[in-house]
């Protein structure tokens, strides 16, 4: 009998990414590095889980890596799975809402970082898996 929810065969891949709201609930947003998969898309900075850690841990050391800052509390989100041609990736968002805006190191990772208002999310062209993050948000009583 065909099975219509197969498994993908391949690895689910684990990327960890982070939500950092200001107390106007305006969100970060990265833009991806030309050279790299899904290049010049904006999304959240983070990136996949090394052997060995937590996702949370995942997250504190790629945002040391790519932003410079040391992030406080975190909220870990629902996560959401999307399937790319080169694989499928479960992506786990985790929230920091912030009173003031972390100054941001050098870029090492991105070619661009921006603040927006989540009703102005369409201005930026996002890699699709974080799409429903972003609904997520805009129904989300964390933006209220
Ligand atoms: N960091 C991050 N990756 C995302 C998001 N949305 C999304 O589809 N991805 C995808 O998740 C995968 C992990 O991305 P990455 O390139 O940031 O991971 P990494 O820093 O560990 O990468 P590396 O393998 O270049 O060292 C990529 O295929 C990327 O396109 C997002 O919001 N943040």
């Amino acid at each position: 009998m065909a099975n219509h929810h197969s498994a993908p065969t391949h690895k689910v891949i684990e990327v960890v990414c982070l939500v950092a709201m200001d107390q106007d609930n305006q969100i970060l947003a990265t833009q991806r590095a030309e050279d790299k998969p899904l290049g010049l898309l904006w999304e959240f900075p983070g990136g996949k889980i090394d052997t060995g850690e937590s996702a949370e841990e995942a997250l504190r050391r790629e945002i040391v890596e790519e932003l410079g800052i040391e992030l406080g509390a975190l909220t870990r989100l629902p996560a959401v799975t999307h399937v790319y041609d080169f694989g499928t990736i479960q992506l786990i968002p985790f929230l920091s809402k912030v009173n003031t805006r972390p100054l941001l190191g050098e870029l090492q990772a991105h070619a661009a970082a921006r603040w927006i208002a989540l009703d102005e999310w369409d201005q930026l062209q996002w890699a699709p898996a974080d799409l429903p993050i972003i609904e997520m948000l805009q129904k989300s009583e964390l933006s209220k």
